[in-house]
């Protein structure tokens, strides 16, 4: 026999002899046969046999003379709560039955219904009931329970808007408990407000409702919690509907998304700024500039975009380490957008470039004003960890709508400009102008000829004398880079040099001098010419570059020349550069044994006092100040002062540019010792400078000079 075959109990709590009678004949009936009648007299014994039998149903005699009245079956109903009662009630007792029904039976029998017919029927109905209203109350405990485990907040109303349920998370989120928010207007306990403008949120509930579908909330919706507190949220809203389809109420499901979208947030900003300095990147800053543009087009007015490149930042990044050309950046960075209106846009475009966008100009000029305040207030130190630093930049601008009509443009014209400024002396402004790009294409033409020219071998070197001004025997000699280009023919250091700075190609060219110099001065000693130091002339570059020394070294080393032949060149501005690692770089410089001059000194803005601080041994006059030395020259006080404190120091003081026999005579007046010039010769090829060492004491004849400018011929 399975479970399900299992007679029902049904037990009988009385002891009134007919109507145990009459069940036990109706319950024995063929068709009743799935019965089993168990009894009980008292209301007591009634309960105890429940308790230790599985009963389907009571069925209790109602009897007012014993003690089985609507007291005692409130007593059985709640000792034994799932068990169904139907009381049986003598005819006219109804008004009694009703009372029962309201206080815990499930219904009442008049002995008539105790035939074999509507007793079974009755007695199977009401277990049935029972058996399904369990099952109902397992599968609402098990929803609950599922409802209340789930990560997500649950919140249902009825069609009218009310809260008929919350589960434990939406407790926790809204801050009501379920007794206190069941039969609430909803908008009493869910308060939703736009996390931009913080206005009320529409009520997704009635959306769900009127639309009759599945509803979102807006991307920033912030649920303000009962005690104020707020969290970021994400909900889907969707009506409920009865079994005939009609929609009775709605159910919210949503979860706390606060630090999702944190890290939304975050990674959103991240690829819009820029790591080092924490300033918007390109892509931000294009966004800004398309709506800059977009604004200025219906505004019918300019804008500006400033391209701002920090002059010689590399050897900041190579002399101090990238950690402190970070600290730099960041401290520029901060710079600039003090210096500017929280409606500019400030961005890092990546290395020492950064880009301004101006929205709110009125003319052009503004934006030149801008740019130079900006390019001042630069100037004043920054101060980097122990070290004060100070650092220029070269600003292009350019101008919507004249000068580009999208972002690219606007940016690229700008930096042409910047590039310009650059090669115009930088530390300064100026905005673009259409025939700057045809510089710009050339500049790049140049560029890639010399990096070929290199490859190809195409650059040689001339050797200009230096001699002493009274005996004209010569006392050194400076090597000069030339190049024969097969495309543009012989091009002029003066061309060439800058763009080969400015590219950074100078190390490569820089290495390549100093070892040729050095290989021909050992050549020249080897051949039994009188030893005399070679100079070379080194750019900024080349000197902050890290591997200098250690090039110097090599080429000593490879070549054979002792290293108190060769005189490395440095302009003032290169020494004045960055004071503290100039000192220390021409320390390590003269450890090697090398002579280090000051070039075209007087040009810059050098003083004495940071001058003693430089191990210098040669002072080399700018070719300006002996150019005054012409035929209706008096006196120069300056070139006097120079020639001193020159000698004074100590230095070998050497005139640069000298031409004609009146200068020789007038410098050599003022005690300086030596000088180099056309007088005596020009920059030439290894072989002719041998003949000229072989050849009586330089510029006392007449020379005939073939050819002018950077190729003069010298025929003796
Ligand atoms: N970093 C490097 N720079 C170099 C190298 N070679 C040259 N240069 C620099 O290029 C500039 C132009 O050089 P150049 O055209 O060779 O001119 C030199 C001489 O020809 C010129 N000079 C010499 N005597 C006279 C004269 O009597 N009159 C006159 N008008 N010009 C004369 O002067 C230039 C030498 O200058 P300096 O270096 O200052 O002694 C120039 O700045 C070079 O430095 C290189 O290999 N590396």
């Amino acid at each position: 026999m399975t479970a399900r075959e299992e007679p029902l109990k049904i037990l009988y709590i009385g002891t009134d002899p007919n109507s145990i009678e009459k069940i036990r004949c109706a319950l024995q009936a063929p068709r009743a046969s799935n019965f089993e009648l168990i009894k009980a007299s008292t209301l007591l014994e009634g309960i105890e046999r429940v308790s230790k039998e599985k009963t389907a149903v009571v069925l209790l005699q109602f009897d007012l003379q014993g003690n089985l009245g609507v007291d005692s079956l409130e007593t059985f109903c709640s000792t034994a709560p799932g068990i169904p009662v139907l009381i049986l009630v003598k005819d006219g007792q109804e008004a009694f039955a009703a009372e029962a029904l309201e206080r815990g039976a499930r219904d009442y029998l008049l002995p008539h219904h105790l035939d074999s017919y509507s007793l079974p029927r009755a007695l199977t109905y009401v277990a049935k009931c029972e058996r399904v209203a369990d099952e109902l109350i397992a599968e609402k405990d098990r929803a609950l329970a599922t409802l209340n485990s789930i990560g997500d907040a649950v919140l249902c109303t009825d069609n009218s808007g009310r809260v008929t349920y919350l589960n434990t998370v939406a407790e926790g989120l809204l801050g009501w408990r379920r007794e206190d928010a069941i039969g609430l207007e909803l908008s009493q306990v869910f308060h939703i407000v736009d996390g931009v403008t913080r206005k009320p949120s529409p009520d997704p509930m009635k959306l769900a409702i009127q639309e009759d579908k599945t509803v979102g909330l807006s991307a920033d919706c912030v649920l303000v919690r009962q005690d104020g507190c707020e969290f970021a949220i994400a909900d889907s809203t969707a009506p409920i509907h009865d079994q005939s389809g009609q929609c009775v109420g709605a159910v919210m499901v949503f979860h706390d998304v606060t630090a999702a979208r944190a890290t939304a947030l975050q990674i959103s900003y991240a690829a819009q700024h820029d790591i080092v300095t924490d300033l918007p990147n390109r892509l931000l800053l294009n966004d800004r500039i398309s709506q800059g543009i977009s604004l200025a087009r219906r505004q019918n007015r300019p804008i500006a975009v400033m391209f701002l490149d920090l002059d010689h930042f590399k050897y900041i990044n190579d002399a101090l380490g990238h950690g402190v050309g970070d600290k730099l950046l960041q401290s520029v960075a901060k710079r600039l957008v003090a210096n500017l209106r929280s409606s500019d846009t400030v961005s890092r475009q990546g290395g020492d470039e950064f880009v301004i966008l101006l929205p709110d100009i009125v003319h052009s000029a503004d934006a030149a004003a801008s740019a130079k305040n900006l390019l001042h207030s630069l100037r004043e130190p920054h101060d980097i960890g122990e070290q004060s630093l100070v650092i220029d930049g070269s600003i292009g601008i350019s101008i919507y709508p004249t000068d580009g009509l999208d972002a690219e443009t606007l940016i690229q014209n700008a930096d042409t400009a910047m590039y310009h400024v650059k090669t115009e002396g930088r530390n300064d402004c100026q905005f673009f102008k259409e025939s700057m790009n045809m510089k710009v294409v050339e500049r790049q033409a140049l560029e890639a000829g010399i990096r070929r020219g290199l490859e190809r071998k195409e650059f040689f070197l001339h050797y200009q004398p230096m001699v002493c001004l009274s005996t004209r025997e010569i006392t050194g000699v400076e090597a000069l880079i030339r190049w024969e280009s097969p495309e543009r023919g012989l091009v002029p250091p003066s061309e060439f040099i800058p763009v080969a700075e400015d590219s950074g190609l100078i190390v490569q060219m820089g290495r390549w001098v100093l070892h040729s110099a050095c290989e021909q001065a050992r050549a020249w000693q080897d051949a039994g010419l009188p030893p005399v130091p070679i100079s070379v002339n080194v750019s900024a570059l080349e000197f902050r570059h890290l591997g200098f020394i250690d090039g110097v070294q090599a080429a000593l080393s490879e070549t054979g020349l002792a290293a108190r032949y060769l005189v490395l060149e440095l302009t003032e501005g290169v020494l004045m550069e960055d004071v503290e690692s100039t000192v220390s770089l021409l320390a390590q410089l003269k450890s090697l044994g090398v002579h280090l001059a000051v070039d075209d000194f007087g040009t810059g803005f050098s003083s004495l006092s940071y001058l003693r601080q430089f191990p210098i041994d040669v002072l080399k006059i700018d070719i300006s100040f002996v150019r005054e030395i012409g035929p209706v020259q008096t006196d120069s006080a300056i070139l006097s002062a120079i020639i001193n404190m020159g000698n004074s120091l100590k230095y070998r003081v050497i005139a640069e540019g000298i031409e004609i026999d009146k200068q020789r005579a007038y410098l050599l007046d003022k005690q300086c010792a030596e000088g180099q010039g056309y007088l005596f010769s020009p920059p030439l090829p290894a072989p002719q400078l041998v003949d000229l060492f072989l050849s009586e004491p330089l510029g006392q004849r007449s020379r005939k000079m073939a050819g002018s400018g950077n190729s003069p011929r010298y025929d003796s």
